[in-house]
């Protein structure tokens, strides 16, 4: 007789629970609609590379629908789940991430947004008409596209930076090379006996695109790492959108703007539902410092392509320092 059990947690990564893991109320707020706006992002691009958005213009029925169909999908039997994946990179993964050999208490789905994928393979799992969920897909993504450009090109006058979108073409060039993921992390209840420890959903990580747009339920999980080398926990707000400084504005800032190190915790009661749109460049993009920002500066960096970024990327385990690759050696 073969018995089932719930897979075990002791192969799943573990971090020791921090002083500071309450709630951290310092996070930049920045609301869209205030025309001061553009110099708090600034700032806080280069004290936190990362922030939280509010009045934005994502219609609320994107958000609902798009979530309403990625709970429909998690809640299916992984065996109908698995038919989408495994993820290599896009389709549907299961604790799996990356080709590395890293592990997280984590399913998702990672998409390409300008290609067709597998929708087919999604529709048929929910029973769905392949064009519903494209749709929500698309509505949200288009939606949440044209926020990190507005963001964008705030943050380029804000840095004095004309023309004023480019950072912004990148992400509006039909061959931009971005993507998208939904990540459902379910709920652990072994987690409850660990006092000390805490279980990792997603390693702590950069994102190398350009900019990430995260949208979660009301689940908390998700910690940044602060300057100081204090991790803090980000309090969760599904009516907003949290933005992440990726590699790639580092390198194009000078590293003015440092991105983001983060991570996301288990939850012994709630599941946690997020997704996140990644900006990237075109993969022929040549990845360097804006010359109006260096200002007789050298740049950091030797100069690199999107294409070979990614490359060099997927060879790297989550919690590498991808950028290290790419620096320039001081000369003594
Ligand atoms: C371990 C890995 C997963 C990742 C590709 C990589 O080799 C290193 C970067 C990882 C990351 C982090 C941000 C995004 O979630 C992601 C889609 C990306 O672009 O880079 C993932 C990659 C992935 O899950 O495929
Ligand atoms: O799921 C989350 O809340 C964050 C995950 C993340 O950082 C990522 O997918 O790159
Ligand atoms: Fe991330």
């Amino acid at each position: 007789m073969v018995v089932l059990t719930k897979p075990g947690i002791d192969h799943f990564p573990i971090v020791k629970n921090c002083k500071l893991s309450s709630f951290f109320n310092g996070v930049p707020l920045i609301d869209l609609s205030k025309p001061n706006s553009k110099n708090l992002i600034v700032k806080a691009c280069e004290e936190f590379g990362f922030f939280k958005v509010i009045n934005h213009s994502v219609p609320t029925e994107f958000i609902t629908k798009l979530e309403s169909e990625a709970i429909k999908f998690f809640s299916s039997p992984l065996s109908e789940k698995q038919k989408a994946g495994p993820a290599d990179p896009f389709g549907y993964g299961n604790k799996k991430i990356g080709p590395n050999g890293d592990v997280g208490w984590v399913e998702y789905i990672l998409l390409s947004t300008n290609s067709e994928f597998n929708y087919h393979k999604f529709a048929s799992i929910l029973g769905v008409n392949p064009e519903t969920i494209r749709a929500a897909v698309n509505d949200y993504v288009s939606a949440v596209k044209k926020m990190a450009c507005e963001i964008l090109e705030m943050l380029a006058e804000g840095l004095n930076i004309h023309p004023r979108n480019v950072f912004s073409k990148l992400l509006m060039d039909e061959k931009s090379d971005s993507v998208f993921r939904l990540n459902h992390y379910p709920p652990c209840p072994e987690i409850q006996q660990f006092s000390d420890n805490n279980l990792i959903g997603f390693g702590e990580h950069t994102d190398p695109q350009i900019i990430s747009v995260l949208r979660s339920n009301n689940t908390s999980g998700l910690q940044i790492l602060l300057k100081n080398g204090h991790w803090i926990s980000v309090p969760p707000d599904p009516n907003s959108f949290f933005i992440n400084v990726g590699d790639s504005l580092q390198v194009m800032t000078n590293g003015r703007f440092k991105s983001v190190r983060h991570r996301v915790l288990a939850n012994s009661v709630k599941s946690r539902l997020s997704m996140i749109y990644f900006g990237g460049p075109p993969l022929s993009e040549k990845i360097a410092p804006l010359a109006s920002l260096m200002e007789g500066e050298e740049s950091l960096y030797e100069e690199f392509t999107w294409f070979e970024y990614k490359k060099s990327a997927y060879k790297t385990r989550l919690a590498d320092n991808r950028l290290v690759l790419f620096e320039k050696v001081a000369a003594s």
